[in-house]
């Protein structure tokens, strides 16, 4: 197979190209650039040097759709909106990285990314890339959007709780933390070294473009609306997210019922990791890994629950987890090419 990735230097793009070239189904990788077309990518990042030579390429939509069998574009917020239409129709299918294809109303991504929306038809035709949740709708698709690193984290915490009906709707908070990798290779002042180090800063509070996601797919599991609070912290390392949830149930429940749901829901799942009784992930157990750990208990004076739920933002969060919506899309056994353990320490 041949694949193809557009915005092949930022960080989503390189996590790709790692590997994607290792992948055993994959024969050739061509790179894509709008800045570096015509360099050798080893001339930007020489630690990713290989036995084949990789030129950047200028992009051709024209030519890709028919020459590749998967197109994966990891760029900023409104280039797939532009450039999808024109990748689909031919031999390859697309797999988004972006958040612009993720909510299916597009006057909500208009609101929460400020940004024109894709239209109705392409937005109806993506299917929502959590595999652990939608597994049928992504093996059929032509065009897959990735989940947002947030929303990955959150809803494979949450989605057990929540699908079984027993949580207050109104009770839910979402306390997430990410490493800085999560803003991409050009962020602004709030990731500057300086600035960073040795500082824990909250970001854009009630204001971030993960919470209609997140509600889009809760509200779809559950009966009700669900709204829900979630704010984003920026903390000192390089990659890792961890949401900790905090909810309350409608009705008492033990934790060993609330245990249940989650055995039973991700007993299949290759890359969600239940801990056992009051053990909690941190985010280097799941560092350069494509896995998902969450431990839960619950507060028997409050009736409250927390679920922690943690990944690297840049594989499960993005890049490892659209090659495992690869795999799903060309029928490959789900963990193909992707790491069975975590980097550690
Ligand atoms: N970083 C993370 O943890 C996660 C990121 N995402 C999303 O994935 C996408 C990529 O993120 P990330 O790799 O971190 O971002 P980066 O900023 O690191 O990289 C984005 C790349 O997109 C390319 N690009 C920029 N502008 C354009 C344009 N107008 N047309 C075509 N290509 C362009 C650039 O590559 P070049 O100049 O070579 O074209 C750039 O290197 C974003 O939408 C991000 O929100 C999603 C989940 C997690
Ligand atoms: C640290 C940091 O800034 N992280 C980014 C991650 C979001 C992202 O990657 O954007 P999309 O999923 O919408 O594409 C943020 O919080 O906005």
């Amino acid at each position: 197979m041949k694949a193809g990735i557009i915005g092949a230097t930022g960080y989503g793009g390189v996590e790709l190209f790692r590997l994607l070239n290792s992948h055993p189904h994959i024969k050739q990788v061509i790179l894509f650039s709008s800045s570096n077309a015509g360099e050798e990518f080893t001339s930007i990042y020489p630690q990713m040097s290989t036995e084949q030579n990789h030129r950047l390429e200028e992009l051709n939509p024209e030519e890709m759709k028919e020459e590749l069998d998967v197109i994966f574009l990891a760029t900023p917020a409104g280039v797939s909106t532009q450039l999808t239409p024109e990748l689909l129709g031919g031999k390859a299918k697309v797999i988004d990285l972006s958040g612009d294809l993720r909510l299916k109303d597009g006057s909500a991504y208009t609101k929460w990314y400020k940004k024109e929306s894709a239209s109705s038809a392409i937005l109806e035709k993506s299917a929502y890339g959590l595999p652990e949740w939608n597994k049928e709708a992504i093996q059929s698709a032509d065009l897959i959007a990735n989940p947002g690193c947030f929303p990955t984290a959150a809803l494979l915490g949450l989605g057990p709780l929540v699908s079984e009906g027993i949580v207050d709707p109104s009770s839910i908070i979402i306390d997430a933390k990410t490493g800085v990798s999560g803003a991409g290779k050009n962020p602004g002042a709030i990731t500057h070294f300086a600035h960073l180090q040795e500082n824990f800063q909250i970001y854009k509070v009630n204001q971030h473009q993960h919470i209609p996601e997140i509600e889009q797919q809760l509200t779809e599991w559950s009966p009700e609306t669900v709204p829900v609070t979630f704010s984003t912290h920026l903390v000192p390392m390089t990659r890792g997210i961890m949401a900790t949830i905090y909810l309350t149930l409608k009705e008492n429940q033990t934790l060993e019922e609330l245990k249940s749901y989650y055995e039973s829901c991700y007993a299949e799942e290759p890359f969600v990791r239940f801990r056992k009784e009051g053990q909690f992930p941190g985010t280097k157990d799941v560092y350069g890994s494509n896995y998902c750990d969450i431990g839960i208990t619950l507060d028997p004076r409050t009736n409250r629950v927390t679920i922690v739920a943690v990944i690297d933002n840049l594989m499960k969060g993005a890049a490892s987890q659209a090659v495992q919506n690869m795999n799903l899309l060309f029928q490959y056994e789900e963990k193909t090419g992707l790491p069975d353990l975590p980097v550690y320490p």
